[in-house]
């Protein structure tokens, strides 16, 4: 889809994602309070703030990786929270997605690269051999991985492709959402560029469903449509990427953007 016609379809379906006062602590921390978005569907949601500010609490409480002190997650109108432990998992391994920044934390390094993608379509079911190896070589491709390394190991691979086959294993069930934390983040600048620009052509071309964690203000300029900025766990800051990055309202933003906080 088009990004007017993911836009149209927006304008007509419901939010894919409703988020409400979310709050999580840790002890008398504040890891995020009182958090709320709708994100609708093919639309790309960018959460910035320096370190510390509660992105990554936020992102693993949406993910269903912690569970939130309070607040309410409604995914396709459906209380997520509430989800019992079976119907969580089917969540997780298909209709979501998560891009962690660390590879290694997304892949299993000890099995090949086809596999890694073939096990994710195998998790939702896939049971025949050889549509699970076409579809993984086909994806393979997508992310500008040579089809001849699809029985290597991850671990021999360098970073960025590491990266780009946790993008591949993420994406070969066509999930509906997908959370990315710091996707670029710890690559060479060269190797990021052409990791974001991947990034790009796939959230084009699929028209996908994203929340994306950064501290990087120049891959949500590519990437996000909508950017929340936050601080101290909260959100103080909200609008259109473009919006928000030129003519930033909140002076912390006006800060972040002015780079004096960029890490
Ligand atoms: N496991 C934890 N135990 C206690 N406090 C935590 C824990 N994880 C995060 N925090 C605290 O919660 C707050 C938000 O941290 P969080 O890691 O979410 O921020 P962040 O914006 O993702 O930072 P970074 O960009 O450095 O990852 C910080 O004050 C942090 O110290």
């Amino acid at each position: 889809m088009t990004s007017m016609q993911n836009r149209i379809a927006a304008d007509s379906a419901g939010p894919l994602l409703s988020v409400r006062a979310l709050t999580k602590r840790y002890g008398a921390r504040i890891g995020c309070a009182e958090v709320g978005f709708d994100l609708y569907p093919g639309e790309v949601l960018g959460i910035v703030g320096e370190s510390g500010s509660g992105k990554s609490t936020l992102l693993s409480c949406l993910a269903g990786h912690h569970p939130p002190d309070e607040g309410r997650i409604l995914f396709d109108g459906a209380d997520v929270l509430g989800f019992s432990e079976a119907r969580r998992r089917r969540l997780l391994r298909g209709e979501w997605a998560y891009v962690h920044q660390n590879p290694r934390d997304g892949l299993r390094m000890g099995v090949s690269a086809g596999g890694n993608v073939g096990e994710r379509l195998m998790a939702v079911g896939a049971r025949n051999y050889a549509t699970i190896r076409e579809s993984a070589t086909d994806w393979l491709g997508r992310v500008e991985i040579a089809a001849d390394r699809i029985d290597d190991r991850p671990s021999a691979f360098s970073g960025g492709m590491q990266q780009r086959l946790q993008i591949a294993r993420n994406l070969v069930t066509g999930p509906r959402l997908v959370f990315m934390d710091e996707p670029t983040g710890g690559l060479d600048v060269s190797v990021q560029a052409r990791l974001l620009d991947l990034l790009r052509g796939l959230v084009r071309d699929l028209g996908l469903s994203v929340v994306i964690v950064t501290h990087d203000l120049a891959v949500v300029r590519l990437l996000a449509d909508r950017l929340m900025v936050m601080k101290s766990g909260r959100v103080v800051e909200t609008g259109l990427t473009d919006q928000v990055l030129d003519d930033p309202q909140d002076a912390y933003t006006q800060l972040l953007v002015s780079s004096v906080l960029q890490v």
